[in-house]
Formats: structure tokens, C-alpha cells, sequence
């Protein structure tokens, strides 16, 4: 279980102080995906970073499997946050290492031997369906590719929890519809909670267990979606939502 305790954070100071996000609770179920959706802005990304404390809230608590991350510091922050994999838009891997090289670093970090680092690293890419590409640099690699190393490499030290943010939004939806269907795959086979931040409805409708609507820092509620088997609600619903953000962006 994720669970958010009235968590605060504002950016700035003075007149320029930022209420990003604005006493938000909400608890997430072991074992399930989550997905949290909202205009530009709105506080998602921040939040999903709140959920591992790379982002520490100003008040509040945050409790992952029972243990209050928000009262931890320092190397015992660092070793809890081994059970909770993050991923991001932009993939996030070292460019001067090879996939194996990218996947072997949270190994590495957690001074795994070497014998066993091998063995780990083989399995999750073998589990990501890219086993053959170990040897190649990411730059060598497609955007679904990539990913997919980013996956296995949130995946090597075995975590309990993976936070997404924006996993698909730079893929043409050939490449998002593999890479929801491995994150599908991390749920129903490894029981890992899966919570992701999207602004794209389909993804959100088609894999999440349950979705959460943020606005200007509030989450303003969260509804039921039994993996794309329900609809959601209409003002969820795919156009007026996508056209508000494309509105913002076009500004
Ligand atoms: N490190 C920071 N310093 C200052 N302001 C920040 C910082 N991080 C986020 N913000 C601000 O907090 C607000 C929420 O940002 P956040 O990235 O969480 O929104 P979002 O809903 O994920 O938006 P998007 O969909 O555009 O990524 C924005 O106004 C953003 O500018």
C-alpha cells in the first residue's frame, strides 16, 4: 500500500511562493494499477516524486509498505527507496554504458556481486524481451527499446512498487501498446503496484486499475476503472480534456 497523508509542497518563496500540490490523500492498493491524469501543471509529476521522497513534501507523510519514508534521511531513505523502480518520459539511461551497463547500475549502487549482477541483469532483460540487445548502447536502441531498458533496470533490485511518469508519451502508439502491455505483465506476474502519471486517456483507461483527477495541486477525485473494462467518466473521457491541454500548449 501507497499512502499519502495530507501531503503539501509549495516552490518559491514570497510572492513567488507555488502551492504544488495542496494536502492531497490518497491510498493506493498493493498490487494495482494507478494512474493519476491532469491538465499541465497540475501537480502529477511532483506528486508521483512525493511517492518515493525525491520530492520531500513540506508537511504530511507518505507510508509505502508500512514504513514512513517522509520520517527517514540519508542512507536509510536510500535503501528503502531500492523497493520502489521509477521510469520517466525521457528514459533517464546513461549514454556511455550499454544496456547490460544501464541495467547492472542500481546493482551496482546496492553492491550486489558480481557473479549475481550478471544473472539479474540477463533475467530482467530477458523480461523486457531484449536479451539479444545487452551489448548495444542506447543510442543504437529505438525509443521502445530504451524503455524497456529503463524498465528492466527499475525492475533489477525486485521493487515492490513502480512509479511511471509519462511512460509513453514520447512513442507512436504501436511502441506505447508494448510497453503497457510489459508494464501489464510487471503486475500480473511479479504482483509489483504499478502507479502512473500520463496525460494520454487511453493509457490511463486501458491499463489502470483506478484513476485520479489533480487540479491546481488538489486531487479532486478518484474513480474505479477495472483496467479499461469500465469506462470513465465523461468529463474524463478522452477530447475535452486533451483539448484543454493542447489549448495550454499551443499559448
Ligand atoms: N523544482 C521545481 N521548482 C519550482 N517549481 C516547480 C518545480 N517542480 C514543479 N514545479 C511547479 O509545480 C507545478 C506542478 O508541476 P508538475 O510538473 O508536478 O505538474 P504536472 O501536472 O506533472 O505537469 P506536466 O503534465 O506539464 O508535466 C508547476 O507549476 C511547476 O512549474
Amino acid at each position: 500500500m501507497i499512502s499519502l497523508q495530507e501531503v503539501s509542497k509549495s516552490f518559491g518563496n514570497g510572492s513567488d511562493r507555488y502551492q504544488a500540490i495542496d494536502a492531497v490523500s490518497l491510498d493506493i492498493a498493493v498490487g494495482s494499477i494507478h494512474g493519476i491524469i491532469g491538465a499541465s501543471g497540475a501537480g502529477k509529476s511532483t506528486l508521483l516524486r512525493i511517492m518515493n521522497v525525491l520530492e520531500r513534501p513540506d508537511s504530511g507523510r507518505v507510508v509505502v509498505n508500512g514504513q514512513e519514508l517522509t520520517s527517514l534521511g540519508g542512507r536509510q531513505l536510500r535503501e528503502a527507496r531500492r523497493s520502489i523502480g521509477m521510469i520517466f518520459q525521457l528514459f533517464q539511461l546513461v549514454s556511455n554504458r550499454t544496456a547490460y551497463g544501464n541495467v547492472s547500475i542500481p546493482l551496482e549502487l546496492a553492491k550486489v556481486p558480481k557473479a549475481d549482477r550478471m544473472k539479474r541483469v540477463q533475467e530482467v532483460l530477458r523480461f523486457v524481451g531484449l536479451e539479444d540487445k545487452a551489448k548495444l548502447y542506447p543510442a543504437r536502441l529505438s525509443g521502445g527499446q530504451k524503455q524497456r531498458v529503463a524498465i528492466a533496470r527499475a525492475l533489477a533490485n525486485s521493487p515492490s512498487v513502480l512509479l511511471c511518469d509519462e511512460p509513453t508519451s514520447s512513442l507512436d502508439p504501436q511502441t506505447t501498446a508494448g510497453i503497457l502491455d510489459v508494464l501489464r505483465h510487471i503486475n500480473r506476474t511479479l504482483g509489483v503496484t504499478i502507479v502512473i502519471v500520463s496525460h494520454e486517456m487511453e493509457v490511463v483507461n486501458g491499463i489502470c486499475d483506478a484513476v485520479s483527477v489533480m487540479e491546481d495541486g488538489r486531487l479532486i477525485r478518484t474513480y474505479q476503472n477495472n483496467a479499461g473494462r469500465a469506462e470513465a467518466p465523461e468529463q474524463e473521457r478522452g477530447q475535452g480534456y486533451r483539448s484543454r491541454r493542447g489549448s495550454e500548449e499551443s499559448d
